[in-house]
């Protein structure tokens, strides 16, 4: 029920395809029976001369001209036979066709509603993924899917299709005998409904399996440098032998389970066969049935009985399919972050914290604890303090990535009633691990304003100070950057970065202790460049350095999730307190000893 719901939902644009695949099969399955009855009255009532008793057999005999007109032109029989067959193959293959092309449409449509989704779920979301698990579930988890409505769902049609129409036909021939010859399907859909339930299971465990070897594997990839710097190769190596053991022994198992599906099954079909074959010739010595109709119920038993075998396979692969668009549904049915509701009021860059305190969702302590302060606008503010003393998460309340306890207020409107598109637009963080996509340089830096111009572009990089870099490539702002900017230095990742935030001159910026790989002098260069932007814009500037931050209108320092001090730096230095001890500590060279304290 689960599977329907799904695929009503995601496949209506596909359904003209379906009923095509539904439409082939039918004219598969109808073609397919009709030709072993031709060949029967050709048996029984053209080369032979048995009465005519079956109203259906009759009834095709008079559409092909009668049985003396058939004695005469015995091709005629011949040559329909093979129309038939021919169109047979026909449908086959235009059922294949559609119903692949059935499959392609969804699974696109799929991959396309993982990834848009993917996009609108919030931070705390993908903090809580694997992404090797999430990248599994946005690729092989939909191959089975596609696979399933690409090959599948017509089988079953087929064999549904096939079996009622059968039995109908060979019941009209001969009622006892049809019974025996449906006598083991009940048996057959059993043993498919239980390992269908079974093999639910152990499907599940082995994607389960794969997800985490992926994970192991692509962070492995992700980490190289670190594998390397720490000579961790042979731990990573059993770390990966081990999931990768677990992986095969849950294949193994599922292998092992469908083994004996397979053999059982097949021996009951091979069963089958042969006795409607052994009955079906006692009955015909015995005059019940005629020759002919001896061999439509040996034809129509191989006709049916795989398919029946092929609907437990089915039902096997359901379990893999249900499996799939559980995983699939999980994704899909979590709720996407509201991005557009909300106010777009005008920012200028005020913002005003009243008794706000935060604790993340997973966790009871409160990472921030009643903090009130008042930045104006344009002004330019530094946050300092220890690590793990709240700076990073103030930051994240701001573009509202978390919610907050008290009042957060932007130029006068509460932060919470804001949309968050809309802020994220206007509050720009250069972050403390910066990003960079697989594109060029000049790509990167105008990944928040496509339709930059190339020398709004060269201006962010001047600031940023990373332009004479950039012109020193071969490629200059043309150079394409590798995953995650590998051949770039961290500074030259951070100063494009920088130049990015910059570009479209947003009301607020945010450096999130983005600074801190480059070197004093990049640093001082940077700071006096953003020295022209003073004035134009509010700046909030976390860092550990007293010389970054002692150009401040204000400096905040934070300990233990609460302000503890605050003021500019000519008043902090007047106080016994955390500020004047870093700036003691940084004025004797000591300031790796601060960040570590
Ligand atoms: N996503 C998260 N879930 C739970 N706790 C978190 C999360 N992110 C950070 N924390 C915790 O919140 C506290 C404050 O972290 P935060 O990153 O804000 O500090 P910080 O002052 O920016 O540190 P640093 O200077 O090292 O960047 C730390 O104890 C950290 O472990």
């Amino acid at each position: 029920m689960k599977v329907i719901a799904f695929l009503m939902k995601h496949a209506h644009g596909c359904r003209r395809y379906l009923l095509q695949v539904f439409g082939n099969v039918l004219l598969y399955v109808i073609c397919g029976l009709v030709y072993p009855l031709i060949i029967s009255l050709m048996i029984d009532h053209v080369i032979g001369n048995a009465p005519m008793e079956n109203g259906m057999i009759a009834v095709l005999g008079q559409l092909l001209g009668g049985t003396a007109f058939l004695k005469e032109h015995m091709w005629v029989g011949a040559v329909t036979i093979i129309l038939v067959n021919g169109l047979c193959a026909l449908a086959m293959f235009r059922r294949s066709y559609l119903s692949g092309k059935l499959g392609e449409h969804l699974a696109n449509r799929l991959r396309l509603a993982m990834y848009d989704h993917l996009q609108k779920l919030p931070d705390a979301y993908h903090k809580s993924h694997d992404s090797g698990d999430l990248i599994q579930r946005s690729t092989s988890d939909i191959e089975q899917i596609r696979r399933f409505l690409g090959v599948q769902i017509a089988e079953m049609m087929n064999a549904v299709f096939m079996v009622l129409c059968a039995a109908f036909i060979l019941g009209n021939l001969h009622l006892r005998l049809m019974g025996v010859a449906v006598s083991i399907m009940p048996l057959l859909m059993f043993i498919g409904y239980v390992f269908f339930t079974k093999a639910k299971k152990i499907f599940l465990t082995v994607d389960e399996a794969e997800g985490a070897m992926t994970t192991v594997l692509q962070e492995n990839l992700n980490a190289t440098r670190v594998v390397k710097a720490f000579h961790r190769e042979r731990y990573e190596i059993e770390k990966f032998e081990e999931v990768n053991e677990s992986f095969r022994k849950k294949l193994f198992e599922l292998m092992h389970a469908l083994g004996i599906y397979w053999s059982a099954t097949d021996f009951l079909c091979m069963g089958q066969i042969l006795l409607v074959t052994v009955v079906g010739i006692f009955m015909a010595r015995a005059g019940e049935i005629t020759v002919g109709n001896l061999f439509v119920f040996v034809t129509y038993e191989s006709m049916i009985v795989w398919p029946m075998r092929q609907l437990g396979r089915i039902l096997a692969d359901m379990g893999k399919v249900s499996v799939a668009v559980g995983r699939l549904s999980e994704v899909l049915d979590a709720p996407a972050e509201d991005l557009e509701s909300g106010e777009r009021n005008e920012i200028r860059g005020e913002i005003v914290f009243d008794h706000v305190s935060f604790a993340y969702e997973d966790d009871q302590n409160h990472v921030l604890r009643d903090l009130s302060f008042t930045i104006h606008a344009k002004q330019r503010v530094a946050i300092m303090g220890p690590t793990g003393s709240g700076k990073s998460s103030l930051v994240q309340l701001l573009v509202r990535m978390q919610d907050y306890e008290g009042s957060i207020k932007i130029d006068g409107v509460e932060l919470r009633n804001i949309a968050k598109e809309w802020i994220r637009s206007q509050i720009r963080i250069v972050l403390q691990e910066p990003f960079l996509f697989s594109k060029t340089i000049e790509e990167n830096i105008a990944l928040a304003k496509r339709d930059a111009s190339f020398e709004e572009i060269r201006h962010a990089a001047r600031i940023a100070s990373i332009h004479e870099d950039i012109e020193g490539f071969d490629q200059g702002y043309a150079t394409a950057v590798g995953e995650k900017g590998v051949t770039l230095s961290g500074g030259q990742k951070q100063r494009i970065a920088i130049a990015r935030t910059i570009l479209d001159q947003p009301p607020v910026l945010i450096f999130d202790d983005s600074l801190s790989a480059l070197d004093m002098q990049t640093d001082a260069r940077i700071q006096q460049a953003l020295q022209a932007l003073k004035g134009d814009l509010t700046m909030i500037m976390i860092t550990h350095r007293v010389s970054s931050a002692m150009h401040a209108d204000q400096i905040i320092v934070l300990e233990n999730g609460r302000i503890v001090q605050s003021g500019t730096h000519t008043e902090l230095m007047k106080e016994e307190g955390l500020y004047r001890r870093i700036a003691m500590i940084q004025n004797e060279g000591g300031e790796e000893a601060w960040q570590q304290s």
